[in-house]
């Protein structure tokens, strides 16, 4: 598939575009535009940098980054955040340092977190009194077991 062609702002010029690690890669990475400390348990909205104009159709999605999260608990609260095609203010990025123990630091322009482009569809709900049948009917939350823990 060709890529998609998405407009961007450097709303800082010192700072990087979103960049692909890898030709196959699904994210882009996002760096952030200021220093940051986060104590365990600490949310903060962390700017990126850049603005987007997104096709209609599309939508970016902010996904936090394994590594930052395996390493130090750190991660995206609303992961993943979902940037509008219409969207033409600074990408932002709500990060949260969920370790019970260790603070957060991070440098400007460090990559904090990974956008991914997606088609998404529109839809237009129809009311119904009744909804048609289906094998897992209203079975959900655990309904197929599975757990161990206590
Ligand atoms: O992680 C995120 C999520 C959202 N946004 C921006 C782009 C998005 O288009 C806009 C609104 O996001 P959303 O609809 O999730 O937030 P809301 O709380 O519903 O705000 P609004 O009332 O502005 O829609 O905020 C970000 O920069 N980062
Ligand atoms: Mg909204």
């Amino acid at each position: 598939m060709p890529p998609v062609d998405v407009l961007i702002q450097r709303l800082d010029p010192e700072l990087p575009l979103p960049s692909y690690a890898h030709p196959g890669d699904a994210g882009a990475d996002i760096v952030t535009a200021e220093d940051v400390e986060l104590a365990p348990g600490e949310r903060a909205l962390v700017g990126t940098g850049i603005a987007i104009a997104l096709p209609d159709g599309y939508a970016a999605f902010v996904h936090p980054r394994s590594g930052l999260a395996a390493r130090f608990g750190l991660t995206v609260v609303n992961a993943p955040g979902t940037v509008d095609a219409g969207y033409r203010g600074e990408i932002k990025v709500i990060l949260l340092n969920t370790d019970a123990k260790e603070t957060v630091r991070l440098s400007r322009g460090d990559r904090i977190a990974q956008l991914v482009i997606q088609k998404v569809e529109k839809a237009v709900f129809h009311e119904a009194g009744r909804l048609p049948g289906s094998a897992r009917g209203a079975g959900g939350h655990g309904s197929t077991g599975g757990f161990t823990g206590s």
